[in-house]
């Protein structure tokens, strides 16, 4: 933990490690200039042993109380329905929230409020996502429409609560299958688990109302897959990431390598893209 309280390093809190979580942990143990990991909130502490057994550098455990006070910047990799929970405390201290559950920002609304209340801060990284640095540039000007076409490999979809509901079925397919079509509000109540990026989409551009998505169940694609397409009065666009998944199907593995590029930049004196 960073006990100096003369450093100027940026003190980072997790909360959660899973797939984000563990790749964020074991890439700040490994060393990034001017960013210190003080501490880690997990919901079971025998199951995280031995991700902490193979880091370098020992790492405290902590409850959310006791990482939010120890830190400047909290990241939430958590399931999408704690995030009220653990957004509460943070903003409430006046700090920094990453989101990586962006699909639940549109239920809990009240927590920009806080935010703004208390000079805290929400930061939704790109995640596994691209383009949402030409997204908000747009929206500076008139965006006339946004999609986004999704396609996953079925197991990335299972349990989705939609696909429940609907009766859906994603197995043995052997051709490709639509199985939503619709807003990203309703895609982010219907796939809380898989959508966040388009939440993300969402909130950069038109918002959850007027941004489509179409989500394919693609047995014949191993990469997740979003095609985005954006029609606006500076510029047209068409945008497109294949991500490799990490040790979850359903999260890329670029989306923990945006987070350490946003904490990146926060402090740097270069900082590239908007
Ligand atoms: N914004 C984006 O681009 C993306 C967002 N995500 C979202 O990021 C979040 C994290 O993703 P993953 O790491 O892949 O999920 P994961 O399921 O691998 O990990 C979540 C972790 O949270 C832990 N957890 C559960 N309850 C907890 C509690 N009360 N306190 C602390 N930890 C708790 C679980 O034990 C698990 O280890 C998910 O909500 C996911 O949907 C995932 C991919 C892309
Ligand atoms: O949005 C999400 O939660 C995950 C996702 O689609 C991806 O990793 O490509």
């Amino acid at each position: 933990m960073n006990t100096n309280p003369y450093s100027s390093d940026l003190r980072i809190g997790i909360v959660g490690l899973g797939a984000v979580g563990a790749s964020l942990a074991r890439t700040f143990d490994a060393g990034i200039p001017g960013i210190r990991l003080v501490g880690i909130t997990v919901r079971n502490p025998e199951r995280a042993a031995g991700v902490l057994a193979n880091l370098k550098n020992p790492l405290a455990l902590l409850d959310l109380e006791e990482l939010v006070q120890a830190s400047d910047v909290v990241i939430e990799c958590a399931p999408a329905a704690l995030l009220p929970q653990i957004a509460l405390p943070v903003l409430s201290a006046g700090k920094k929230l990453v989101v990586l559950s962006s699909g639940a920002l549109l239920e809990s609304p009240h927590l920009i409020d806080l935010a703004r209340l208390h000079g805290g801060q929400i930061l939704v990284p790109t995640g596994a996502l691209l383009g949402l640095d030409a997204v908000t540039a747009a929206a500076e000007g008139v965006i006339h429409s946004v999609r986004m076409i999704t396609r996953k490999p079925p197991r990335g979809l299972v349990g989705a609560p939609y696909l429940l509901e609907n009766f859906i079925s994603i197995e043995g397919l052997d051709k490709p299958k639509r199985v939503f079509k619709g807003s990203a509000r309703e895609a982010a109540r219907g796939f809380p688990a898989n959508l966040n990026v388009v939440v993300a989409l969402s909130l950069a551009g038109i918002g959850p109302d007027r941004t489509a998505l179409e989500i394919w169940a693609d047995p014949s694609v191993i990469r997740n897959t979003h095609l985005i397409e954006v029609d606006a009065d500076s510029a047209s666009l068409t945008m497109t990431i294949e991500n490799i998944p990490s040790d979850n199907p359903r999260t890329g593995r670029i989306t923990a390598q945006s987070v350490v590029a946003l904490l990146r930049k926060m402090n740097a004196p270069l900082r590239i893209g908007t």
